[in-house]
């Protein structure tokens, strides 16, 4: 307890782009098993903090450290990490379980395993039917399910997940987010982006909100909501959109 290593952690983390400082100064740290609310207004900073921590990124300045390797050393940080981005990469012509087949593959998980493993997601996100079809004939909630389960299938330490439920129906958007609590009993740490604040408020252990690049608020989204001016019946929606105004759009306080 207190000595294990973090799941992540995040030292001065910058990176600019030309006059646009995209994220700025990112200092915290996640402990393993958490899951992780990464809240912010469009255009924040999210994509690109997620982007330099699964090493697809090289920050400008500073640190960070995923399950303790240094996100500037790719070959160490890539096996403990999964990343669904906000296009999931898939190979068209493959199937869905071709293409899970191919990144059980590439993750070296032994064919028996990697078989159980697939088959069991693909029947709980209801894509067994489908799994021998060309991904270029799936709609978009079901290329979604193959980002995701894809993201998880090694079981990574990390799973850094972006807007996980875009495009998925309500019946799959449950079980996205149930299959989201149990990797994390199961001590997964999952980073998760997203715009649909009950999904975080439902999941999250800690939100981090960024807001014009920097970090602007941390802490559990039950605390977050509870500081809300809206008080005690505060939601953690209330927290967000009070946290990123702008201070020229922010009402006048009466005196
Ligand atoms: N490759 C790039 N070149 C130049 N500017 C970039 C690049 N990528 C991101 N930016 C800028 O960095 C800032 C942060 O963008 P980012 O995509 O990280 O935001 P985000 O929080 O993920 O937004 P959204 O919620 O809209 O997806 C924006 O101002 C964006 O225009």
């Amino acid at each position: 307890m207190g000595t294990e290593t973090p799941a992540i952690e995040m030292a001065g983390l910058t990176k600019r782009y030309d006059d646009t400082t995209a994220v700025s100064d990112v200092t915290t740290t996640i402990d393993a098993g958490t899951v992780y609310g990464f809240l912010g207004p469009n255009g924040a900073g999210k994509t690109t903090t997620m982007k330099m921590l699964t090493t697809l990124v090289r920050p400008t300045s500073g640190t960070a450290h995923v399950a303790g390797n240094p996100i500037t050393d790719r070959e160490s940080v890539t096996p403990h990490i999964g990343y669904l981005p906000e296009e999931p990469p898939l190979y068209e012509e493959l199937s869905g379980r071709e293409q899970l087949e191919y990144v059980a593959g590439l993750r070296e998980l032994p064919t028996d395993e990697a078989t159980d493993r697939i088959e069991r997601m693909l029947d709980r996100f209801d894509l067994a039917e489908d799994a021998d079809k060309r991904i270029s004939d799936y709609s978009k909630g079901m290329r979604q399910k193959v980002g995701v389960i894809q993201a998880v299938l090694h079981r990574p330490a990390v799973a850094f997940l972006d807007e996980p439920t875009s495009g998925l129906d309500p019946r799959a958007a449950r079980t996205m987010r149930d299959t989201i609590a149990e990797l994390a009993d199961q001590e997964m740490t999952i980073f998760l982006s997203t715009h649909i604040l009950p999904v975080v408020a439902e999941l999250a252990d800690e939100v981090g909100v960024i807001h014009g690049g920097e970090l602007v608020a941390e802490g559990h989204p039950d605390k977050l909501a509870a500081e809300a001016e809206a008080g005690a019946g505060g939601t953690l929606e209330d927290a967000f959109l009070e946290i990123t105004q702008d201070p020229e759009e922010a009402a006048p306080r009466a005196e």
